[in-house]
């Protein structure tokens, strides 16, 4: 196996159909950002890159993200990213503290791990707003129970998950006792397919991490590699490889997450329960709020639909219009900027000034 199948590219390169590299470019994995560095491992180490001057200019979505496939020039000791290689994927949610932007977290994500413990921390409205927006964004999810040392039975929470209807496994397990931890590493995580952990402060993400590298891998993760090309480095990485050949991001931005909506403009099957209940509302652009005939309502109102399923939709639901109304407003101001300034520059040139 080559260093960068070891890195998940026999997998990426079978989900991208059009990737073409030229010939006197070398192919990388970012496993790091720090700041303005890069850090990306190659067939040959893991190194620092710099942008190249085109890729500075783009906004920073098209910027490289943990997970992304880039090409790179390798000059001397240093290495220059050139492109960004297609995603298909890239996890994001809505920009902390802007109400327009989207963030990227991370690209090409075969599932999220999404964290949480059996103690206080234990939140299904919570868990429901990252399954959203892991839904909007095409990535899989995996509901990860952690902490299970501090409750006797796992089962109320096992149905509670169950109960959202959305079909993602889940697994119990406790990073203290070991339980469960076999069954997530055999069974759920596959060799060359890329995972992201996520879940708010203290769940345990970092000791789940922990117990899943054994101390070996720790260890090889940080040497430098001295005889080969390129500027090396001993950075703390995001992106890990398990022993078993999976590969794991796990960094600090991955705590609360803003939803976004998918971008399309029916939201609504990115809620399963409410979308089957809709199909039996009497009016097909039925909002399930004070309609007659709407068969959301009626579940509402004979207990069959959880009274939090429904308020954590119609809140999830309104905070995705508002994203969805800040961006076109975003979009029609900046096009009125635009026009405004096209319109002075071409009074300038008329009147010569
Ligand atoms: N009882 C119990 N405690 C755990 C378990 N796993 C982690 N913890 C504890 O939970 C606390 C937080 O664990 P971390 O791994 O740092 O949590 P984190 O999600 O990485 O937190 P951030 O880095 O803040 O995002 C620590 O005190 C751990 O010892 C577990 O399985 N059972
Ligand atoms: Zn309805």
């Amino acid at each position: 196996m080559t260093q960068l199948d070891q890195y998940g590219w026999l997998h990426y390169s079978h989900s991208c159909t059009s990737i073409e590299i030229p010939q006197d470019l070398t192919v990388g994995r970012i496993v790091s950002i720090k700041g303005f560095k890069y850090y990306t491992r190659t067939e040959q180490s893991e190194m620092e890159c710099d942008l190249s001057g085109r890729l500075l200019y783009l906004t920073p979505t098209d910027h490289p993200k943990i997970g992304d496939w880039v090409t790179l020039m390798v000059y001397d000791t240093t290495g220059y990213i050139i492109s960004v290689l297609p995603r298909y994927n890239a996890l994001s949610r809505r920009n902390p503290g802007t109400t327009a932007e989207r963030q990227l977290l991370a690209a090409n994500v075969d599932a999220a791990l999404v964290v949480q413990g059996l103690d206080r921390d234990f939140n299904i409205m919570r868990l429901e707003r990252y399954l959203v927006q892991l839904a909007a964004c095409d990535v899989p999810a995996l509901v990860v129970l952690n902490k299970a040392d501090l409750v006797d039975d796992t089962q109320p929470y096992i149905d509670a998950v169950q109960n959202l209807g959305r079909q993602v496994p889940v697994l119990c397990c406790s990073t203290h006792t070991g339980m469960g931890m076999r069954a997530l590493q055999d069974e759920l995580l596959l060799p060359g397919h890329t995972y992201v952990l996520i879940g708010s402060s203290g769940v345990g993400k970092s000791s789940l991490l922990n117990a899943l590298l054994d101390e070996a891998q720790q260890a090889t993760s940080t040497t430098s590699d001295a005889n080969q090309k390129g500027r090396h480095t001993t950075t703390t990485r995001d992106l890990f490889r398990l022993p078993n050949g999976g590969l794991l991001i796990d960094t600090p931005g991955m705590r609360e997450f803003g939803v976004t909506g998918s971008g399309e403009t029916s939201s609504e099957d990115l809620f399963p329960v409410i979308h089957t209940l809709a199909a039996h509302c009497r009016f097909t652009d039925c909002r399930h709020l004070d309609e007659q005939g709407c068969a959301v309502l009626a579940a509402l109102h004979d207990g069959t639909l959880p009274d939090a399923v429904y308020d954590s939709y119609l809140k999830l639901k309104k905070e995705m219009r508002r994203f969805e109304i800040d961006v076109s407003e975003k979009k029609r101001l900046n096009k009125q900027f635009g026009k405004i300034a096209r319109e002075a520059k071409n009074h300038r040139k008329r009147f010569k000034y």
